[in-house]
């Protein structure tokens, strides 16, 4: 199969669009590893799908897929690249669209500073819609909230690993940390994204806080490993920021790719916005093989 796509990235976060506007490509889960591949196909952490509106009222359909062939819910980062490919290639003449994804409708909005601001939706707390097994935890309580002590099955486990656990429509486990450059991310992201508590597995955030409305934040990314930014990931660490009282309502979150803005009342219900980057890198054409071991 031969198809046209676009590369971008938003933060440092990298992704292949592909626009299928004009007809699905059908593509499986070993397709979508190989367009990821960063050596036998284009590389990225996500592909993002274009597809048409599935109701009145939105304006496109938004699927993600991991780099590693997966399906999932949600990415922030992705959502602010998707903005600006469907408004760069004619697709849409607004600055503001709505996109139904997996876990919901949300509104990205070009800025006139050429950045891309993103109603991500409302943080979820409900365990069960986590997903995450709490049973049997003993939590350790935090103001309203409480975090959860993690066993992770590694040769030295020196302390219960605790973490903040939400989903931005996409599950986050969200870890505080002294200094994220020394966190054992490569050691213990991988223990935390295939913890059994998490059914779907999840995203390991290490979030630094520098001071009440500025973090640090390294992800270690369901299905794609750390990345140099995830979107939900900061919307998950800053909110998870201010239900522990450490975090202001609206936070710079420092990442290895480049900086992100959230913001979020504190109000359950209430939208988390995120604000940041969206870049094309380049446009291609390539083939991919239709016999793709699974
Ligand atoms: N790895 C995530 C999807 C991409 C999220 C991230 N790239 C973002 O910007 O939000 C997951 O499996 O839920």
């Amino acid at each position: 199969m031969h198809i046209p796509f676009t590369k971008m990235q938003g933060a440092g976060n990298d992704f292949v669009v592909l626009d299928e506007t004009a007809g699905l490509f059908g593509l499986s889960a070993a397709q979508y590893r190989f367009l990821a591949d960063r050596h036998f196909g284009v590389g990225a952490d996500q592909i993002l799908s274009v597809r048409p509106s599935p109701a009145a009222g939105i304006d496109f359909e938004y699927v993600i897929h991991n780099a590693d062939g997966g399906e999932v819910e949600q990415c922030g980062n992705g959502a602010r690249c998707f903005a600006r490919f469907v408004r760069d290639t004619g697709l849409t003449t607004q600055d503001r669209i709505r996109v139904a994804t997996k876990s919901g409708v949300i509104e990205p909005l070009l800025t006139a500073d050429g950045r891309v601001t993103v109603d991500m939706g409302a943080p979820v707390f409900d365990l069960a819609q986590v997903p995450f097994d709490a049973a049997g935890l003993v939590p350790e309580p935090v103001g309203a909230w409480q975090k959860w002590p993690l066993m992770l099955d590694h040769a030295v486990q020196l302390a219960p690993y605790v973490v903040a656990v939400l989903s931005m429509g996409n599950p986050h486990a969200v870890h505080v940390v002294e200094d994220t450059e020394a966190a054992p991310v490569a050691l213990l992201g991988p223990l935390v994204e295939h913890h059994p508590r998490f059914p779907n597995r999840v995203n390991a955030g290490f979030m630094q806080v520098l001071d009440s409305g500025r973090i640090r934040l390294r992800v270690f990314e369901r299905g794609a490993g750390e990345t140099l930014a995830c979107g939900t990931g900061a919307c998950a660490a800053v909110v998870a920021g201010i239900r522990l009282g450490l975090l202001e309502r609206q936070v710079d979150v420092y990442t290895h790719g480049g900086m992100l803005s959230v913001a979020w009342s504190g109000q359950l219900g209430d939208p988390v916005y995120m604000t940041g980057p969206a870049t094309t890198v380049f446009s291609g054409e390539i083939t991919i093989p239709e016999n793709l071991s699974a």
